[in-house]
C-alpha cells in the first residue's frame, strides 16, 4: 500500500493521524471521456473516440470500485472489443501487483509488474493515490480515466453504436432519482464500509458504523416497496449497491467490524442480493477468493497475522422473493 510523489513509489498507509483518525478517500485525478465519437463528455471532459480494441480495462477483481465496471463490461456486451487484465489480490509494500504467483492475470498490454507503473507511463511526475480501476488507450499510451463512477457511464453509451447494445443504465428520466440514491448509498455504504474499518479512533469508527447501519435500514425500507433502487427498472445504482452488499457478509463485516447486522439478517437486501447476484453475466464477475485474501492479507494494520477466515458460507444462488414486486428490467433506448 502506498502513493506516488512526483512519480516516485511510497510505501506508505493512509494518514489518518492528521484528520482525526478518519480516513479521507482523494478523488480520481485522471478523468477524460471516451465518446462515440470522441466529442467532449458530458460535463466537457476530453475525449477519445469509441474503437474496437483500442482500450484496455484494468482492475481488481477484489475492489468493489472496480467490479462495478466489470458487470457494466459484461452487461454491456463489451467482452470483445475491451480487454481486460487483474492485480494480484494483495496489496502489500508495491501497492497493487501483476505477479501471477499470487493470482493476477499478468499485465496483457504492457507487461510491467507494478500497477503504478501504468500512472508513471501515463505521468512521470504522477503525484496521487494509485487505484483501481483503469482504463487504458492503447494508442496514446496513458490511462484515459480512473474513476469507476464515470467508466460506468463511459460503458454505458459509448460503444452502442458499436455493439447494437441498446441496454441503458443511467435512463434520462430516472436520473434525478439515481443520482440522489447514489449520494446516499456511496456516502454511507460503499465508501461507509471504508470509513469504519479504516477509522483509528473508537468514536469514529462508531459514528461511521452507525451511519452506515442507519443507511442500510433505509435502503431495506425503499426495497420493501420497489424491486430496484429507482422503481421498477434496474440501473447503475443498483450494480453500485450491489459490489458492497456481495462482499459485506464476507469481509465488511468481520474485517471492517460492520458488525451490528449481516447483510442475511435484512428480508429485503438479502433477497434483493440475491437477485442481482442470479442475474445473467453477473455471478461470473464476483470472485471470493480474491475477495477474501485481498482484504485479509493486504491490511496489515487491521489483521497482522493475514489468517482468512473460511468462512462465512454464503449460499446467493438461493432462490429469492423479488418477483413478488414489479420489475421491468434494463431500460432500452433507441439507437
Ligand atoms: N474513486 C476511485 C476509488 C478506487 C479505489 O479506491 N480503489 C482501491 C481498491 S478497492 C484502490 O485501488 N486503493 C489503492 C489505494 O488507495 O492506494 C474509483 O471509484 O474508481
Amino acid at each position: 500500500m502506498g502513493l506516488l510523489v512526483k512519480g516516485v513509489w511510497h510505501d506508505e498507509w493512509y494518514d489518518t493521524e492528521s484528520s482525526g483518525g478518519e480516513f479521507l478517500r482523494e478523488s480520481a485525478r485522471l478523468r477524460d471521456w471516451v465518446t462515440a465519437d470522441g466529442s467532449v463528455g458530458p460535463d466537457g471532459q476530453t475525449a477519445l473516440p469509441a474503437e474496437a480494441g483500442r482500450y484496455h480495462l484494468y482492475v481488481s477483481l477484489a475492489c468493489p470500485w472496480a467490479h462495478r465496471t466489470l458487470i457494466m463490461r459484461r452487461l454491456k456486451g463489451l467482452d470483445d472489443i475491451l480487454g481486460i487484465s487483474h492485480v494480484s489480490p494483495l496489496m502489500g509494500k508495491d501497492g497493487w501487483t501483476y505477479r501471477r504467483d499470487e493470482g493476477s492475470s499478468g499485465d496483457a498490454i504492457n507487461g510491467v509488474d507494478f500497477h503504478h507503473q501504468l500512472y508513471t507511463m501515463t505521468d512521470a511526475s504522477y503525484s496521487g493515490r494509485v487505484t483501481v480501476p483503469v482504463l487504458w488507450d492503447r494508442q496514446q499510451q496513458r490511462i484515459v480515466n480512473n474513476e469507476s463512477a464515470e467508466l460506468v457511464r463511459i460503458f454505458n453509451t459509448a460503444f452502442n453504436e458499436m455493439t447494437g447494445n441498446r441496454l441503458d443504465l443511467y435512463p434520462l428520466p430516472l436520473r434525478e432519482q439515481i443520482d440522489a440514491v447514489n449520494a446516499d448509498v456511496y456516502d454511507h455504504i460503499n465508501n461507509g464500509v471504508y470509513k469504519a474499518g479504516f477509522a483509528t479512533r473508537q468514536d469514529v469508527y462508531e459514528k461511521h458504523v452507525t451511519a452506515l447501519f442507519d443507511a442500510l435500514e433505509r435502503i431495506e425500507q425503499r426495497l420493501s416497496q420497489h424491486r430496484y433502487l429507482a422503481g421498477a427498472w434496474l440501473t447503475e445504482a443498483d450494480i453500485r449497491l450491489f459490489t458492497t452488499l456481495v462482499r459485506f457478509d464476507a469481509v465488511y463485516h468481520g474485517h471492517f467490524k460492520c458488525n451490528l447486522r449481516r447483510i442475511e439478517d435484512f428480508p429485503q437486501l438479502s433477497n434483493y442480493l440475491r437477485e442481482l447476484y442470479q442475474w445473467p453475466g453477473i455471478a461470473e464477475t464476483v470472485n471470493m477468493d480474491h475477495i477474501q485474501r485481498h482484504y485479509y492479507m493486504s491490511h496489515a494494520t487491521i489483521n497482522p497475522n493475514r489468517i482468512v477466515p473460511l468462512g462465512p458460507h454464503l449460499d446467493l444462488q438461493r432462490q429469492h422473493d423479488r418477483e413478488r414486486l414489479e420489475g421491468k428490467g434494463i431500460w432500452k433506448v433507441e439507437l
